[in-house]
């Protein structure tokens, strides 16, 4: 802290509630508090991971930069001899996405999730030991989206028993696997199988793209980076890469082949798993994107909050302090909704994570019964928390006014390197529509006596949520959560069901879903909400220690569905869930919950328990202490490294004379 001050102690003191038992809450038990706090401050302490220049490094020097880090931080774990929760803490508080991220995060996956016993013990101890380094190739310059689409050929050849991997066309190029551009020795790569001249669908292949001696491509491998992405630093510290191949072949062993195998013979075989865990690593991640929007959400709340409670502007009395921005109720409309999502997140994050778990351990058991409802809850709640917090950070941004667009808030660069979760792992709205059809199955089936499961299960209830009127008579009533998840369910239920009768007007149902695609996202975004608003008070039915901690996070669970009322309160109406005096009813109690957020507003964020390192951000520091760091920060600019600027001689000086000519 600057000289031990605390211009934020007035706003900690107000706190109502046990800061250290939230941030176990937050952190999600003492283990992992322990872990994170002990981690972040290693490397918040180590120069060795400074970022403070990462936005003003040409490419070039910004990507050596983050080699070193990466190879750094790897000795680190080694010499320290981190366990695999600790090495991940320590990539999340280094904070700078780096090709090491592709090869534990998707490479390595791929090969436990796809590969054979024999495949795996082979592969994954030279991975572990980054002796090899991988990435994960599956996206083309023409398709990405379209998996079924993707053009990269893999042809048995029965004489020599291997793959001839090919890339027949311009769009066939790979395009986009992190990783792939500079650094990666191997990739996990998705091509057409064809054997026999006939195609067999995509599969995953294990190719060997750079010499282990020298680093340079294998013969017949073009390959580099893509270039400049969005923002400065952010992603430009990933290596998206581009690859082609030319006939380049591989042994027949180095197809994954949990899914499928194919014999020496050239003949496939399917194994009884199904052949949608070839798309199983996307699951993976996409879990792992859930957790990850809280971090960003939460990260950015931080900052607009702290700077909020310090920034002061209009409202003075008799020479007095003017007002500070946080209490302005604007101001709260705008913030405290997204402080609440970042806790509802957090725990709907918590909770896929432990649905996945299950689903890894039934596959393993060969039981493939939960995988629908997998792929439906990491597409759809991605989509969800992606999108949210994406919009969320830019609203943080214009929450801070101009300063919030400096580099120094921290908040440019967070919002760049976030953005494109939007995308990767599955475009937000082509998820959706994954969710969609499975809705709309879900729903087609409610007659025939299967009954749905899991976040389907309410419409098993459907009779009653069709005709279900909601019973709030005073704006309390909206405290109630037996009433709020009612009129969620009923409102997803009723926009399933609507589409679902629209869509049975159409003769080809093809036809009809494409006709119907933006209602049907309207309806997976109702049914995505109902989950992380029942997942936020289920974890409120759990003993939660500390004072006032449970009572918080009431509060914040009510901002945050009562905040989704509002702001959705067309659909609920639409769909006669709630009468317009309920829906000014449920308003009402969010100004109310607003004002018990107030005073708790800076411990909440408190709670994350993030570092200055970390955060980057002058207008988020800790101490509060803005101004001074800010105009500090300012001579740090290479553009003030002298009084007169290069180029003022060749541009400034010849025009200022030119002018003073004119007029003489
Ligand atoms: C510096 C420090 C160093 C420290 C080192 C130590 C570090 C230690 C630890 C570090 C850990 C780091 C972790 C980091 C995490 C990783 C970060 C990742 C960064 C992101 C990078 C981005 C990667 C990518 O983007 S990869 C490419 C992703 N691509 C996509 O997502 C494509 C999207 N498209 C699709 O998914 C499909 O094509 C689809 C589904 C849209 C359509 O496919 P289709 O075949 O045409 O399918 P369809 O006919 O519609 O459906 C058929 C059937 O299958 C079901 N289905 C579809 N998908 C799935 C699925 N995924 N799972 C299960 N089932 C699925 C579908 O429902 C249909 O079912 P039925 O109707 O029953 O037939
Ligand atoms: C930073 C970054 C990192 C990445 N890393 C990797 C990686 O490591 N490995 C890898 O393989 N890939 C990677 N990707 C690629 C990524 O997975 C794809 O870009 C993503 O899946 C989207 O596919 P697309 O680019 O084909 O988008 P498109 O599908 O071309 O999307 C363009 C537009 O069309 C719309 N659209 C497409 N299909 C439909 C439809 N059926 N109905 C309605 N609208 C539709 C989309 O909503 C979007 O608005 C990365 C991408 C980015 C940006």
């Amino acid at each position: 802290m600057e000289g031990g001050v605390d211009y934020l102690a007035d706003e900690r003191k107000k706190a109502e509630f046990d800061v250290q038992q939230m941030k176990i809450v937050w952190a999600g038990s003492h283990h992992t508090f322990e872990i994170s706090d002990r981690i972040s401050k290693l490397v918040a302490n180590d120069p060795a991971f400074s970022k403070d220049e990462r936005t003003m490094l040409p490419r070039k020097e910004l990507f050596k930069n983050t080699l070193r880090k990466a190879s750094y931080a790897w000795k680190r774990i080694n010499d320290l001899h981190l366990s695999e929760e600790e090495a991940s803490q320590l990539r999340f508080y280094v904070d700078e996405p780096a090709f090491t991220d592709l090869h534990w995060g998707m490479f390595i996956p791929a090969i436990k999730g796809q590969g054979t016993d024999e495949q795996q013990k082979k592969w994954l101890p030279l991975a572990y030991k980054m002796q090899i380094i991988g990435c994960y190739a599956q996206t083309e310059l023409g398709h990405g989206s379209n998996v079924q689409g993707l053009e990269t050929t893999a042809t048995f050849d029965p004489q020599t028993d291997e793959f001839v991997i090919h890339s027949p066309t311009l769009t066939s190029s790979k395009w986009w696997p992190g990783g792939l551009g500079k650094v990666s020795t191997h990739g996990v790569v998705y091509a057409r199988l064809i054997t026999d001249g006939q195609e067999h669908g995509i599969h995953g292949f294990i190719v060997q793209l750079r010499r282990l001696e020298d680093h340079r491509p294998l013969p017949g491998i073009i390959i580099g980076d893509i270039g400049m992405k969005f923002g400065n630093g952010a992603y430009n510290t990933m290596d998206n890469g581009v690859l082609r191949f030319d006939h380049v072949r591989i042994p027949r062993d180095q197809m994954l082949m949990r899914v499928s195998q194919v014999t020496r013979d050239g003949k496939v075989v399917q194994s009884d798993v199904p052949r949608q865990l070839v798309y199983g690593t996307m699951v993976y991640v996409r879990q792992t994107i859930v957790q990850d929007a809280s971090c960003a959400l939460s990260r950015a709340v931080c900052i607009a909050t702290r700077y909020s409670a310090v920034r002061r502007q209009f409202g003075s009395h008799n020479g007095g302090p003017e007002t500070q921005v946080i209490d302005y109720k604007t101001q709260q409309s705008r913030l405290f909704p997204l402080l609440a999502s970042a806790y509802a997140f957090r725990f709907v994050g918590e909770w896929l994570k432990w649905l996945y778990t299950d689903v890894t351990q039934r596959l393993q058991a060969n039981d493939f019964s939960t995988l629908p409802e997998a792929h439906a809850c990491t597409a759809g709640l991605k989509s969800l928390t992606t999108s949210v917090t994406a919009d969320g950070i830019e609203e943080c941004r214009k929450l801070c006014g101009g300063h919030g667009y400096l580099c120094t808030s921290g908040l440019p660069e967070l919002f760049a390197v976030y953005v494109p979760a939007c995308t990767y792992e599955g475009d937000n709205i082509v998820l959706m529509l994954q969710v969609a059809r499975i809705l709309m199955k879900t729903v087609s089936q409610l007659g025939s006596g299967k009954l749905p499961v899991g976040t389907m299960a309410y419409m098993g209830r459907i009779e009653h949520l069709l005709q279900y009127r909601c019973n709030v008579q005073k704006a309390e009533d909206w405290l109630n959560p037996a009433i709020v998840l009612e009129a969620f369910e009923a409102r997803a239920a009723r926009m399933s069901v609507s589409c679902a009768k629209k869509l049975s007007k159409f003769a080809n149902p093809e036809e009809g879903f494409a006709e119907l695609s933006a209602d049907l996202v309207e309806a997976v975004v109702a049914h995505c909400q109902l989950i992380v608003v029942s997942k936020f008070i289920e974890k409120l039915q759990q003993d939660i220690p500390g004072k006032g901690v449970k009572q918080q996070l009431k509060v914040l669970c009510g901002v945050y569905y009562l905040f989704l009322l509002h702001k959705h309160q067309g659909d609920f109406l639409a769909t006669s869930c709630v009468t317009p005096k309920q829906a000014s009813l449920a308003n009402d109690q969010l100004r109310v919950l607003y004002s018990q957020v107030r005073p708790n507003a800076i411990a909440l964020v408190d709670a994350f328990n993030y570092t200055d390192h970390f955060l980057g951000s002058i207008l988020g520091r800790y101490d509060g202490n803005v101004y001074p760091k800010l105009y500090e920060a300012a001579w740090k600019d290479p553009l003030n490294d002298s009084v007169v600027p290069d180029g003022y001689h060749q541009y400034i000086r010849p025009l200022l004379k030119q002018q003073r000519s004119a007029k003489l």
